[in-house]
């Protein structure tokens, strides 16, 4: 074992080396991270950790996990040069969303981000053709914050989640991602069309309530659109 393994070994049930296994199947069970695909990363102040790409992530296991410092001591190109504090002794590459979970962290400050490949994201982004999810008078847009970090949405208020068209590469969302988050500040999320959705929050509860009131919203969304019923309401109710 070497030293820098103590960044992933711990006793505390609440050390992002032990949660991100523990969340990644809970997430699997929902059917968000099925696969192989999507995930989620934690940062601990001036640390991330990330999982493996290309795992079964149900089967996790601590010592799987990458440790990066934040920020990145340089600034790293996409898909090189990334600087890591803890690497796993088996032959794994870290998460291909890493770059994405990086814009949550620089654009947001967010301390946790999300993305599932979840079903109920997909198809939203198949019956909202536009640049836009939207939908309005459901009490679970309340879970949401402003921004993902702000302060929580009111009833009254519409969600707007933008979507951005997929890419062959994951880590080639990374631009869209940016730009979709500069062009709506108050968006908790990013939808990636016929793929999944990016949430993120400022710690990895509210990042994981948040997905759970999205993706509700999304499902929902999708059965009020499919039963030709509004999903925008213009009257205050
Ligand atoms: C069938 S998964 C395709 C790649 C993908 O969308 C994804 O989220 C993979 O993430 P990973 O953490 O496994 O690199
Ligand atoms: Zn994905």
């Amino acid at each position: 074992m070497s030293e820098a393994d103590n960044l992933v070994i711990s006793q505390d049930p609440t050390h992002p080396a032990n949660l991100i296994p523990e969340l990644c199947r809970l997430f699997y069970n929902i059917g968000w991270v099925t696969g192989t695909g999507g995930g989620i990363c934690i940062r601990d102040n001036d640390k991330v950790y990330i999982a493996p790409s290309g795992v079964q992530k149900e089967r996790i296991e601590p010592t799987h996990i990458f440790v990066l410092p934040y920020p990145q001591v340089q600034s790293p190109s996409p898909h090189t040069d990334r600087v890591f504090l803890r690497r796993p002794a088996l032959d794994l590459k870290e998460s291909a969303c890493t770059p994405l979970f990086w814009n949550s962290f620089d654009l947001r400050n967010a301390g946790s981000c999300i993305h599932t490949h979840s079903q109920h994201a997909v198809m939203a982004t198949l019956l909202w053709k536009g640049s836009v999810f939207t939908i309005s008078h459901q009490e679970m847009i309340k879970g949401v914050r402003i921004g993902g970090v702000g302060k929580a949405l009111s009833y009254l208020d519409t969600l707007v989640i933008p979507i951005i068209e997929n890419t062959p590469n994951e880590e080639d969302l990374k631009d869209s991602m940016a730009a979709a988050m500069e062009e709506y500040p108050d968006a908790a999320g990013v939808l990636v069309r016929r793929h999944g959705v990016y949430v993120w929050g400022l710690d990895w509860q509210k990042a994981k309530t948040q997905t759970e009131c999205l993706d509700y919203l999304f499902e929902i969304g999708v059965k009020m659109k499919l039963a030709g019923l509004p999903t925008i309401l213009e009257e205050q109710i």
